[in-house]
C-alpha cells in the first residue's frame, strides 16, 4: 500500500478536467468545478477526484492510513504552472526602474550594456553554488504563492561555460527543490559585449558550440531566442531554432514584445513552436497564424506593467482560437516577481480575461505551454497530484483579491510542502 493523502471536503474544487489538449475559445471558461470535492492522492499520483460522498466509499475499501488535509473553506486548484521564466540568475536591478521612470526604454538600457548584459556580468561572476542558492530563495517564494512547476531559461551566461552552468544550476534545483524546472537553453538572450561588433560570430557560437554542448549533456528541452529589433532579428532567429530543431530541442520565441510588426509570431507558428510568449506587438496576421500551429501564447501582463507598456490583445487571441497560458516572466529586469496570483488579477484588469479564462491560462494551458499538459495542469486521475488550498470562497476571490496571497496549503507529488502559508521543513 502506497502513502496516501486525502484532501477532504473542498468548497470548491477546480478540477480543469475533460479535454485533450491545450484549451481554447469558450474551453478556456470550462473549469469543471466540484462542490464540496476531495481529492485522493498515492504515491504522488492522483488516484480519486470527486464528490466527498464517493471519496468515503473509494477510501473505505482502502487499508492504508492516509493523511488527511482539511480543505474545507478551501478553494482547491491544480499547482500553478509558470511556463516562462528566468529565475536562475544572480543580482537585481532596481536601479533600471528609477532609470525608466526618467524616461529611459529598457532596450535602450540594454544597447547601452545594461539590462540582460548587467545580469550576466553578476551570473558570470557567481559560482555555481552561490547561483543555485540565491535562485533557491526565489523558488521558495515561487511555491509559497502556489506554484508547483515552472520553465527556466538560461541566457545570462552567454558564454560556452557560464549557459552551461546556469543550466546546471538548474538541474541541481530541479533535484533539490520540491519544485520540478523544465529547462530551457536561450544562449541567444542578448549579444554579449566581446560580440557587439560581431553579433553573427555570436550566432555561430550559439549554434556550433553552445547548442551542441546542451543537447550532449542534455541539459535543457527547449530552445528560445529573444528575437527583437536590436537583439536577434527574424534570419537569424530562425538559424538558431532551426538548428536546435534539428538536435532534438522543442522551440519556444520570446516574439514580438517591443517592436511593432516584427514577425516574431509568424516565425514562431511556421517553426511549430510550442510557444510565443510576450506577443505585446503581435500582429494580426501573427495572431491568426498562432490559432492555425495551435502555439500557445505565454502572455506576461506583469511585464507589460512593470515596463508601462500597453498589454498583449489577449482578448483578439481568445477570439481567435489560440491556446493562452499566463505567466510571471520572473526576471530581474522587466518583472521581478514570482506572484503567480498576482499575475492571474493583472490578467483581468489589463487584458480583462475572466476570472474562469486566468485559471486555465495559469494551470492546464500553462502544462501544455512546457509540454506537461498529460501529466500536471488538471485534477484527474492519473496525474500528478500537485495542488494549491487557496484561503477563498469561491475561484472568483482569487484574481479579485489582487496583490495578496491566499495559499494556504500546497502540495506537491501528494507532499504538504506549504501549511498555513509557511513552508513546510524538509
Ligand atoms: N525580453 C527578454 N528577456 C526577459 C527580460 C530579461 C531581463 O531583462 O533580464 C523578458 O522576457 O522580459
Ligand atoms: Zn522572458
Amino acid at each position: 500500500m502506497g502513502q496516501i493523502t486525502y484532501v477532504k471536503s473542498a468548497s470548491q474544487l477546480i478540477c480543469m478536467d475533460g479535454e485533450g489538449g491545450p484549451r481554447t475559445g469558450r474551453g478556456m471558461s470550462r473549469l469543471g468545478i466540484i462542490a464540496s470535492g476531495s481529492v485522493v492522492i498515492e504515491d504522488g499520483i492522483i488516484v480519486f477526484a470527486g464528490s466527498d460522498a464517493l471519496a468515503e466509499q473509494y477510501l473505505s475499501r482502502r487499508q492504508s492510513e492516509a493523511e488527511i488535509v482539511d480543505a474545507r473553506g478551501k478553494v482547491v486548484t491544480p499547482g500553478l504552472v509558470d511556463p516562462h521564466t528566468h529565475a536562475i540568475f544572480a543580482g537585481s536591478r532596481e536601479n533600471e526602474l528609477e532609470l525608466r521612470l526618467q524616461g529611459v526604454k529598457y532596450i535602450d538600457i540594454l544597447k547601452r550594456g545594461g539590462g540582460i548584459l548587467n545580469t550576466a556580468r553578476s551570473t558570470r561572476e557567481a559560482a555555481e553554488e552561490e547561483l543555485v542558492r540565491q535562485s533557491r530563495l526565489r523558488l521558495d517564494r515561487f511555491l509559497l504563492h502556489g506554484v508547483t512547476t515552472i520553465e527556466a531559461k538560461s541566457g545570462y551566461g552567454l558564454t560556452v561555460q557560464d549557459e552551461l552552468k546556469q543550466l546546471r544550476a538548474a538541474r541541481a534545483l530541479n533535484e533539490l527543490h520540491p519544485i520540478d524546472v523544465v529547462p530551457t537553453f536561450m544562449g541567444a538572450h542578448a549579444v554579449p559585449e566581446e560580440y557587439r561588433n560581431n553579433p553573427e560570430g555570436y550566432v555561430d557560437l550559439v549554434v556550433n558550440e553552445m547548442l551542441p554542448a546542451v543537447a550532449e549533456y542534455g541539459l535543457a528541452e527547449y530552445c528560445d531566442v529573444f528575437c527583437e529589433q536590436g537583439v536577434f532579428n527574424t534570419a537569424q532567429s530562425r538559424r538558431i531554432l532551426e538548428a536546435a530543431g534539428g538536435l532534438g530541442f522543442k522551440l519556444k520565441l520570446h516574439a514580438d514584445e517591443i517592436a511593432e510588426g516584427f514577425g516574431g509570431a509568424e516565425l514562431a507558428a511556421e517553426l511549430g513552436a510550442v510557444s510565443a510568449e510576450h506577443l505585446l506587438k503581435a500582429s494580426a496576421e501573427g495572431v491568426q497564424a498562432l490559432a492555425k500551429s495551435g502555439t500557445v501564447a505565454v502572455l506576461l501582463p506583469g511585464t507589460a506593467l512593470f515596463l508601462m507598456e500597453r498589454p498583449a490583445a489577449a482578448r483578439s487571441m481568445i477570439e481567435a482560437g489560440v491556446p493562452v497560458a499566463l505567466s510571471t516572466d520572473c526576471n530581474p529586469g522587466s518583472s521581478p516577481t514570482v506572484s503567480m496570483p498576482f499575475i492571474l488579477s493583472a490578467a483581468c484588469l489589463t487584458m480583462r480575461m475572466t476570472p474562469a479564462e486566468v485559471l486555465t491560462a495559469s494551470t492546464i494551458n500553462a502544462a501544455y505551454a512546457i509540454g506537461r499538459g498529460e501529466k500536471i495542469g488538471s485534477i484527474e486521475i492519473g496525474k500528478q497530484g500537485d495542488l494549491v488550498l487557496f484561503d477563498a470562497d469561491n475561484y472568483r476571490q482569487l484574481p479579485y483579491y489582487y496583490g495578496m496571497n491566499l495559499v494556504h496549503t500546497v502540495i506537491k507529488k501528494g507532499r504538504v510542502v506549504v501549511k498555513g502559508g509557511v513552508l513546510v521543513d524538509g
